[in-house]
């Protein structure tokens, strides 16, 4: 295969996964209308995922802290992937497993929104997460691919991209992430 056949094949597989995103729209409207309530009932936004997922836990924070497109207050959001002395200490100290929930149980509220990315849907620290802050009553929220994982059973809202390939359900998640910030600042 040629350079251009291989960046022909992943526009296309990308395409083909936009396009065959339609009919989540209603629930992606669904978690932005959650997460409008929560900021403005006093609540935030806390994210998490493990690799590229951490990324776009730092991306979305970012634009909920600063800005998406709009000038505005800044807005509470919090990416529990950036503190290296509480990943360490966590991760040293308990193990890998809890470097999330440790920091939902540090932080989180019953008026937040807490949002897991995992294409899979099974990182064990980010399912375990997603299960602290569902013992303090937040809203969460997986953001996922393929079957959904683990994930997909625990949530109050669940994105599941439909694709298996990590690298679309990432560049699908980072599309709806900046959808939802849309929704988010918009008036
Ligand atoms: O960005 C990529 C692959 O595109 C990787 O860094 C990927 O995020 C990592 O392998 C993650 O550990 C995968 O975890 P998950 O999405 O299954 O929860
Ligand atoms: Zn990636």
């Amino acid at each position: 295969m040629t350079a251009i056949d291989t960046l022909k094949q992943a526009f296309n597989e990308h395409q083909a996964v936009i396009t065959a995103l339609e009919p989540l729209l209603p629930e992606i409207a669904a978690v932005a209308d959650v997460m409008r309530n929560c900021l403005a009932n006093g609540g935030k936004i806390l994210l998490f995922g493990n690799g590229g997922s951490a990324a776009d836990s730092q991306h979305i924070a970012a634009e909920i802290v600063g800005r998406y497109k709009k000038e505005r207050r800044g807005l509470p959001a919090i990416a529990l992937t950036t503190d290296t002395s509480i990943l360490t200490s966590v991760g040293n100290d308990y193990g890998f497993d809890f470097i999330f929930s440790r920091q939902v149980e540090a932080l989180c509220t019953p008026a937040d929104v807490v949002i897991g990315f995992s294409t899979s849907g099974n990182s064990r620290n980010v399912v375990l997460g997603i299960e602290k802050a569902r013992e303090i009553g937040a809203i969460t929220v997986a953001m996922t691919g393929g079957t959904g994982g683990k994930l997909a059973n625990l949530c109050d809202h669940v994105l599941t991209m439909p694709t298996s390939d990590t690298p679309r359900i990432q560049e699908a998640h980072i599309l709806i992430g900046h959808s939802l910030c849309d929704l988010v600042e918009a008036d």
